[in-house]
């Protein structure tokens, strides 16, 4: 089960998830000059992050609307990034954030579990419904070893406009959609104790963190929120259950870490590499 080898990942390497939300400006100049196009410079910086960083983190979260924005050409780039990662034996994460009608979804769910753009998880936004949005991507979690993360309380400041609202007995929706997560993760136990299917929950945020961890003792966690929008280890060690059931994402913390280096944009995939490790160490000290 994916959930598995996703627990024995963090147990071996940490809890880091590098996210891999490769926007052209954050490549060197240097670097980025030497190749024909913007999606082949990206594909090949992804390459060189996945190279330094694999020995020291879980998996990795590729968000596709920074391949998605450069049409054709950046799809190619997902896609190679998608297969790069599995070449190297890590899992991958895609970040798709996908929510539809049943039909649709099935379509989705082939298209991201199956052929050029597979990926081990995918990230989904359960608002039209479980049976729609998520029950056409359990077929692939019982039968081809997948799993998904779904939205339940996200990172952003905007978090307060809807999940927050409270039913007459004061549960925050939020709080409810962890609730549905769980029962359905329940189905899907792996032998580590956590399940194939997880949530997204934000390292900020998170004064009600423990409440929610309660709720949904089976659920693997994908917290972002990391680094570059102020999510503190502290924080996290909140979501943690002995030490693992989570994995955490720092996108921009890590593909920019070589800005705050001297002449680290020779030697980005370094500087990488070294934030990869502060932040694993830093998550395990708090643990
Ligand atoms: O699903 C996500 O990954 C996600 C959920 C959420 O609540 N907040 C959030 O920032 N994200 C994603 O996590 C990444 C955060 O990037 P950095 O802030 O650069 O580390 C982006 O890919 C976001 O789309």
């Amino acid at each position: 089960m994916i959930a598995d080898r996703l627990f024995k990942l963090v147990e071996e390497k940490g809890h880091v998830c590098v996210g891999l939300d490769t926007d052209y400006s954050y490549l060197p100049k240097n670097f980025a000059d030497k190749f024909e196009s913007k999606a082949v410079a990206i594909y090949n910086f992804n390459k060189e992050i996945i190279d330094a960083t694999y020995d020291v983190v879980s998996c990795y979260k590729v968000q596709i609307a920074y391949y998605e924005a450069l049409g054709i050409e950046g799809m190619k780039a997902y896609s190679d990034t998608l297969k790069y990662i599995k070449q190297k034996g890590m899992i991958s994460i895609a970040d798709i954030k996908r929510g539809d009608i049943s039909k649709t979804a099935e379509m989705y769910a082939m298209g991201h579990f199956t052929g050029d753009f597979e990926a081990d998880f995918v990230t989904l936004n359960a608002y039209m419904g479980i049976n729609d949005s998520l029950e056409p991507f359990l077929k692939y979690v019982k039968e081809n070893d997948k799993g998904i993360f779904a939205l339940v309380r996200t990172s952003n400041k905007g978090a307060k406009d809807f999940q927050y609202i409270r039913d007459e007995d004061g549960v925050p929706l939020y709080e409810t959609v962890g609730e549905r997560i769980q029962l359905l993760a329940e189905e899907n136990v792996g032998k580590c104790g956590f399940s194939s299917i997880g949530a997204v929950v934000g390292a900020t945020n998170n004064e009600e963190g423990l409440a929610l961890r309660n709720k949904m003792k089976s659920v693997f966690l994908l917290i972002p929120g990391y680094g570059a929008q102020g999510g503190k280890a502290e924080d996290i060690a909140t979501y943690l259950i002995c030490g693992n059931g989570a994995v955490v994402n720092s996108s921009r913390g890590i593909l920019l870490a070589y800005k705050n280096e001297e002449n680290g944009e020779h030697d980005f995939a370094m500087c990488a590499r070294r934030e990869a490790i502060r932040m694993r160490d830093d998550i395990r000290a708090h643990i």
